[in-house]
């Protein structure tokens, strides 16, 4: 993504503190605390600028939604839409998901999307693709038993490499989709890169992945 130098944007956050939430890990297994409730959490590790997940917590007002994103000056268009619609379920971290276990304690999240993740098509930098089996790992400690993981994305080398990592990494597939919007698939809320890239009609790949680490 190319990422325009927003000088205000520091500032916009510390001025809406309420959403985007600064020192993120005092709250680290105090985030029902936070939003006064003990409904399930999901995030979203790449949030960018937040359409799909204000769209989900309008959508879902008993569900509570996190957004992690790694540029204040992409955030900072999520936390706008945020504070216009005065969302009470949502919050914001502007932080690198490489450190989610410093925000996030173990069993406290419900589940994680990813939307459209930096591809990293060479392969020496695999290791830097949000679907890597290091980055499994770290949703794995922060997830409930049974977790899942809901991935989409308009890339097909990352979809086929994360189809491996997912089934290598022992996660069980569900609904997966090579055409979600000419699916069955139901409350679809695109993100702004899936609206741009299926203007230009390429096809959005969809699969839920499950950890199977439930206790027996
Ligand atoms: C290609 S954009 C997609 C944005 C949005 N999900 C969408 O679909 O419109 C990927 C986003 O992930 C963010 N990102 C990449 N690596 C990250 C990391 N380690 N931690 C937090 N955010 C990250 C980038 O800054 C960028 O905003």
């Amino acid at each position: 993504m190319r990422v325009r130098h927003k000088p205000w944007a520091s500032d916009f956050i510390a001025e809406h503190s309420q959403y985007a939430i600064a020192n993120p890990e005092q709250y680290k297994g105090k985030w029902n605390e936070v939003f006064g409730n003990n409904n399930p959490i999901h995030i979203e590790v790449g949030t960018g600028k937040g359409q799909f997940l204000t769209g989900m917590s309008v959508q879902n007002p008993e569900i509570n939604y996190i957004g992690i994103e790694l540029f204040d000056s992409v955030i900072v268009t999520a936390l706008q839409k945020v504070v216009d619609l005065e969302l009470p379920n949502m919050k914001l971290l502007n932080v690198n998901a490489k450190d989610l276990t410093e925000y996030f304690d173990a069993n406290e999240i419900d589940r994680v999307y990813l939307n459209f993740s930096d591809p990293w098509p060479k392969p020496r930098h695999s290791k830097r693709r949000l679907t890597f089996k290091s980055f499994l790992a770290l949703y794995e400690k922060i997830l409930v038993k049974g977790g899942e993981i809901h991935f989409k994305t308009d890339n097909q080398g990352l979809f086929e490499f994360s189809l491996i990592s997912f089934s290598e990494y022992g996660l069980k597939l569900k609904f997966l989709s090579l055409d979600l919007h000419n699916s069955d698939f139901e409350g679809n809320i695109m993100t702004e890169y899936e609206e741009k890239f299926s203007e230009k009609g390429q096809r959005i790949y969809r699969v839920e992945a499950k950890y199977m680490n439930e206790i027996k």
